[in-house]
């Protein structure tokens, strides 16, 4: 970073049908260092997935889960979460497999990208380039900005790293000025507190009702390194409506002492060292709303600032 460049932050929206390549891209741009990875499909919201450094940018790549075709009502819950994603972000990025070409799915993203708020920056990343030939890559990328006014296009190969390093360093110049959302320092201590948070969500999902973990949001709110080499963990299970608190809780604390214990296992197991793992629930109604989305998502105004 040169000292006279201005410091820039933002959240980066990444949207596109599942499968489109939003985790690798992201890996990708994040470096290993904060990598994330889960191999779930469709079980990620609004979340950050990493923040990378470029230059004296930061960017916070928010993941959302894949747009598709609501049927159910989960699916629609999902699909508005992913707009909702899309809306608070600074940027957006659509990501459409360069292969599988305009589908119903994209048709119906370049419908809803038409009733973000007026002013979102949408960029298009055509993925997967590694897989067609470039006659085909033209004739799409001209349909799909005849389709919406991308700010702009970018030719990608998530996995095999082509194109990455130019999209990364468009963001960087587009996200607003202003601090960074995280100190540099916080960076790599970020995933950890994410992914033990994700850890107590897998086990919610494994123990709860199906539709009911998808309403739950699990965040690390503490981490304490013990001297005796052992770590506490405080974590508390955001439930959104109150008659959800006693469903997580189980009969007599049951459900929650199993989740609790089968967490701290993998806990433990992932960080090779013992853990004493502390979870509350609460009511956090509106959690996708303004403000307590960016605590959610691990964010912190007061470091902000
Ligand atoms: N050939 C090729 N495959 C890719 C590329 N990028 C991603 N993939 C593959 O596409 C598949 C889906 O990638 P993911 O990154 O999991 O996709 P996603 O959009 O995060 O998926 P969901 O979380 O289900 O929405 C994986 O098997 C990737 O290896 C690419 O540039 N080229």
């Amino acid at each position: 970073m040169t000292d006279t460049a201005p410091t820039r932050a933002g959240f980066v929206a990444l949207i596109g049908e599942p499968n489109a390549g939003k985790s690798t891209l992201t890996n990708r741009m994040v470096g290993a260092k904060v990598s994330i990875v889960t191999h779930k499909v469709q079980t990620t919201r609004a979340r950050i997935r990493g923040v990378a450094m470029e230059g004296a940018s930061q960017l916070i790549f928010v993941d959302t889960p894949g747009l598709f075709k609501p049927r159910r009502r989960l699916d629609r819950a999902m699909v508005k979460a992913a707009w909702g994603g899309a809306a608070d972000a600074d940027i957006t990025v659509l990501l459409v497999e360069a292969h599988r070409g305009m589908t119903d799915g994209v048709r119906a993203i370049l419908d809803g990208l038409a009733d973000l708020p007026r002013g979102t920056t949408v960029a298009l990343a055509i993925n997967k380039i590694d897989r067609v030939e470039a006659p085909r890559l033209l004739a799409l990328t001209q349909a799909l900005n005849e389709a919406y006014a991308f700010a702009e296009t970018f030719m990608i190969s998530a996995e095999k790293g082509h194109g990455v390093v130019q999209l990364r360093k468009w963001l960087a110049q587009a996200v607003p000025e202003g601090p960074w959302l995280y100190p540099e320092d916080q960076i790599a201590d970020l995933p950890m507190r994410m992914i033990a948070a994700e850890m107590t969500r897998e086990k919610l999902t494994l123990r709860l009702h199906q539709e009911l973990p998808y309403q739950l949001t699990v965040e690390t709110e503490a981490w304490q390194e013990r001297d005796d080499g052992s770590a506490r963990i405080d974590q508390v299970i955001y439930v959104s409506r109150d008659g959800h608190k006693g469903i997580v809780l189980g009969h007599k604390g049951e459900t929650i002492k199993s989740v609790s214990q089968a967490a701290r296992a993998d806990i433990e197991e992932f960080l090779g060292r013992k853990v004493h793992l502390f979870l509350q629930v609460k009511l956090r109604e509106n959690w996708l709303e303004e403000a307590e989305r960016y605590s959610e998502m691990g964010l912190d105004f007061k470091d902000g600032n």
